[in-house]
């Protein structure tokens, strides 16, 4: 299998908590792998590990052949990323927002073009960012880490807090991302029916733990042998993050 990003045993410690705990994720060259899990499952934590924003306690990984720490910038080169709520510079417009990255970036003028047009905000560029509306925000902070076409996409619970057409025109900009070019995707979030459209691999987190990691076919046979209906892939989660709860604080009384 063409693995792009692997994480092994990987473990992100705060004093004596446990925020990810012996992650092992494989994720495919040129897919979308959806990361779900409940608020405070260790999601962003993950993530953050994968852009060197914070370091891992114990475990590696390794990103289209590069390994962390030594190659660390190599890495972060490959990755655009929307990390929480991106913030912007509310006086500048969409354009100019987007122009400080590609500064940083030194990537060409042209760039800041291209990622307005993929995103759609092309006619809105010269707005105010303080301006824009929720789901426009959102959109800036995709055309942000889309700047430069790279060919891995890190994005943290981009519909977070938008409406239910805000998420649909979200999922399928990141679904379409793959048809215009050749990238892979790693997309949070904490609700399976959210993703389970466009991804084609899950991971399933629970209080820093991997309790699944397979392709939406295996959830769905991992459904029928539990008992759940097939397309019902949301209440499987729900029960496997239950299931988890009950087994820790029995665990937790011995
Ligand atoms: N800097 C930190 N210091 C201490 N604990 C932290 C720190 N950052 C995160 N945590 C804890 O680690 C756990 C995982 O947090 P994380 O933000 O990764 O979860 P998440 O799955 O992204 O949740 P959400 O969906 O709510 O964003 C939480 O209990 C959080 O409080």
């Amino acid at each position: 299998m063409n693995y792009i990003i692997t994480t092994e045993q990987l473990t992100k410690k705060y004093k004596n908590f446990t925020s990810v705990n012996d992650v092992s994720l494989h994720i495919r060259k040129g897919s979308i792998y959806g990361f779900i899990g409940p608020n405070g499952a260790g999601k962003s934590t993950t993530m953050k590990m994968l852009l060197g924003l914070t370091v891992p306690t114990n475990g590696s990984f390794t990103i289209d052949g590069k390994h962390f720490p030594d190659d660390r910038l190599v890495i972060l080169k490959e990755i655009g990323s929307f990390i929480e709520s991106p913030s912007f510079y509310a006086n500048l417009t969409g354009r100019e927002n987007l122009d400080i990255i590609r500064r940083i970036l030194r990537l060409s003028k042209s760039s800041v073009e291209d990622a307005l047009e993929l995103v759609g905000l092309t006619e809105f560029g010269d707005r105010l960012a303080k301006k824009y509306s929720l789901g426009m925000k959102q959109r800036l902070g995709l055309a942000g880490a889309l700047l430069g076409r790279p060919p891995i996409l890190i994005l943290d619970e981009p519909t977070n807090g938008l409406d239910p057409s805000g998420i649909h025109e979200i999922r399928n900009l990141v679904k379409s991302l793959l048809n215009l070019y050749d990238c892979t995707i790693l997309i949070s979030s904490h609700m399976l029916s959210e993703i389970e459209l466009i991804a084609d691999d899950i991971g399933i987190l629970n209080h820093g733990r991997l309790l699944f990691e397979g392709s939406l076919d295996d959830l769905r046979q991992n459904a029928l042998q539990s008992g759940f209906a097939a397309d019902n892939l949301e209440d499987v989660f729900l029960s496997m993050v239950e299931k988890d709860n009950t087994a820790r604080k029995q665990r937790a009384k011995l």
